[in-house]
């Protein structure tokens, strides 16, 4: 399949469509040529200082590309997209409905946050789109049209997953961005936000800052691959002499208190390696969203959870750790499932909000 572009009825070639959120601006642009935006990666890398942000994809005439920047570097985004015009190509014709028609379709708490300043530097409106909203639709997308895109992560192994569109439904989306959302979703625009947690990326890249004081992300991530956090968790063992506590299910090496060893211990902030802090931080973050989304799951009887933000970052453990967090406490009955373009569901979403002719429309078979 090829993700086809949503044909809107504008006199210009290409649109854009943003999310903005807590952490990171997602973008969602299309354009009529059928060349890799090689020119917008290289210059989205380097107005955003972060690296491997934008891809795209071919799409009937043209191509769907993605990029994303920080936050607090709205100024990076805002040059990025006038050096690219996008606002002008951009520019949803809304006159017969009677709306503004130099607006650009976004959503998440920035389309609020930073409106005026829209305004102000690009001379576009932002036409705000509700988050869950655009979270839904991005997802039943992605998993309708999309593949592959949806995988299970199991002993260390990618393995995609053909789903089949009539029995999709209903599944828990859970959002992992700055804070988590779940959702149960039981169709196309039926859906609940049925809970969150406030501990999500943006507790893993805050407290891990303070803790260690990584200078990005990424290299709190990158940490965390050399770290062993044995060293400052506490686990079952360490309480039971060694022992398993198998009349509840414990082996000796599970977490019984997550940076528990770091009460006991005569030592400070600084006796600890960063790669072991950052390990510990990451784990007791991912095992806590992998319960509450199982829990959550339970609640309603849902077999399948669909795990997307900008969090999970395609990171072996972090995806190792909520596959084996959902595996343990639904023993085998559910399954924690990723996505390939796991951050962009919001901005998809709002990039398809331009079109009123539903999914149908925008899945094109490749030839
Ligand atoms: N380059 C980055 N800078 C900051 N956070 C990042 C980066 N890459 C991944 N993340 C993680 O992704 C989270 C944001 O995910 P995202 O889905 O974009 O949510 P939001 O919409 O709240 O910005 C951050 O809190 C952090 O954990
Ligand atoms: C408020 C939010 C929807 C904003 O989305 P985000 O920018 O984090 O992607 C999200 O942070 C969230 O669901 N927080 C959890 C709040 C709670 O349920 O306690």
């Amino acid at each position: 399949m090829e993700i086809a572009s949503p044909q809107p009825s504008t006199d210009e070639g290409s649109h854009l469509a943003l999310d903005i959120g807590g952490s990171l601006i997602k973008l969602v642009y299309s354009s009529n040529t059928s060349e890799p935006d090689d020119k917008g990666k290289q210059s989205s890398k380097e107005c955003s200082g972060v690296s491997n942000d934008s891809n795209d994809y071919p799409v009937l005439g043209g191509r769907l590309h993605f990029a994303k920047f920080e936050t607090s570097k709205i100024n990076d985004c805002l040059e990025f997209i006038s050096s690219k015009q996008l606002h002008r190509h951009g520019r949803w014709h809304h006159e017969a409905a009677g709306h503004d028609k130099d607006t650009i379709k976004a959503t998440g708490g920035g389309a609020y946050r930073f409106a005026d300043l829209f305004k102000e530097k690009l001379g576009v409106g932002l036409d705000k789109v509700d988050e869950m909203d655009c979270l839904v639709s991005g997802a039943n997308f992605l998993l309708n049209a999309v593949h592959p895109e949806a995988f299970t992560y199991i002993n260390g192994r990618e393995e995609y997953v053909q789903i089949d569109p009539n029995d999709l439904y209903p599944y828990l989306l859970v959002n992992i961005g700055s804070g988590v959302s779940m959702i149960k979703v039981d169709g196309v625009g039926k859906f609940e936000r049925v809970s969150g947690t406030s501990v999500g990326g943006g507790t893993f890249w805050g407290l891990g800052r303070l803790l260690t004081n990584c200078k990005s992300f990424d290299e709190l991530l990158e940490l965390s691959h050399n770290g062993n956090n044995r060293v400052i968790d506490m686990l079952v063992g360490d309480i039971y002499g060694g022992a398993d506590y198998m009349k509840i299910g414990l082996t000796s090496t599970t977490i019984a208190s997550s940076f528990g060893k770091a009460i006991s211990e005569n030592k400070e902030l600084g006796d600890y390696r960063p790669e072991d802090i950052s390990r510990s931080l990451l784990r007791m973050i991912s095992n806590n969203i992998g319960q509450i989304s199982y829990l959550n799951a339970l609640r309603f009887g849902l077999k399948r959870i669909f795990f997307g933000g900008f969090f999970i970052r395609g990171h072996a453990y972090t995806m190792d750790t909520i596959s084996v967090a959902v595996h343990f406490w639904s023993k085998g009955e559910a399954q924690a499932m990723f996505l390939k373009h796991e951050g962009f569901l919001g901005a998809l979403g709002a990039f398809m909000s331009y079109e009123t002719h539903g999914i149908d429309t925008i899945i094109t078979p490749s030839s």
